[in-house]
């Protein structure tokens, strides 16, 4: 086991859909097989579009999730569905949230964040089912958000941490703005544990 690392942060230039398809464009041509983990959210829909309209062989790929809402894979609101949406016919293998799951780790994980700075579904206050070791969990932020009011299956620290790398997704000024405050020393939000504790590397694509 390597020993853990200081996470790195890089802003990436440009940091817009595009580039970040072109990011998870080199982890899918990657030889051999790759583990992807996909944030849920409104922020990919974008980058979705763009990789299921590219010619990529996924047949190597498991994407997984970062986490998703406790909904009908048809609820509006299902991270799961959105992403099958888009590449359900893609070749890769899916990997469903599991409570308690232990989880493999990862070549790449891809963050969204909240405007509280949560990442995946870890708020900044929550009721957690606690676990050790990479494993799913399940959380019920508090109080609910008003545009996704629903309990959570979500990857832990230590499962989101296990992986080669790390790509955060972000649009718009406020989410930029908290960023910076995280990484001139804020702890205050989920993501700093990201940014400032051990653990892979972090690409930050921010665009307006
Ligand atoms: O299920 C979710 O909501 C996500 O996984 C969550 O962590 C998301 O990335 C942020 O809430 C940002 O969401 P937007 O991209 O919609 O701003």
């Amino acid at each position: 086991m390597t020993e853990p690392q200081p996470a790195t942060v890089s802003w990436a230039q440009p940091g817009n859909a595009t580039a970040v398809a072109d990011h998870i464009a080199r982890v899918v041509n990657a030889p051999g097989r790759k583990r992807i983990a996909f944030t849920g959210g409104s922020t990919p829909i974008k980058v979705l579009s763009l990789l299921k309209d590219r010619p990529l062989d996924w047949s190597s790929v498991t994407i997984a999730l970062t986490d998703d809402r406790c909904v009908p894979d048809d609820h509006p609101a299902s991270n799961f569905g959105k992403i099958h949406a888009a590449l359900g016919a893609s070749g890769a293998r899916f990997e469903r949230l599991e409570e308690g799951a232990q989880v493999e780790p990862f070549d790449l994980v891809w963050l969204g964040m909240g405007e509280d700075g949560h990442v995946a579904s870890l708020f900044p206050h929550m009721q957690a089912v606690v676990r050790p070791g990479p494993t799913v969990i399940a959380t019920t932020p508090i109080p609910l958000p008003p545009e996704a009011p629903f309990d959570r299956l979500t990857l832990n620290r230590k499962a989101l941490k296990a992986s080669r790398e790390i790509i955060l997704v972000v649009t718009g000024a406020s989410k930029k703005a908290l960023l910076e405050r995280v990484i001139a020393g804020d702890d205050g939000y989920p993501v700093a544990d990201f940014l400032r504790g051990y653990g892979p590397p972090v690409t930050i694509y921010w665009s307006e």
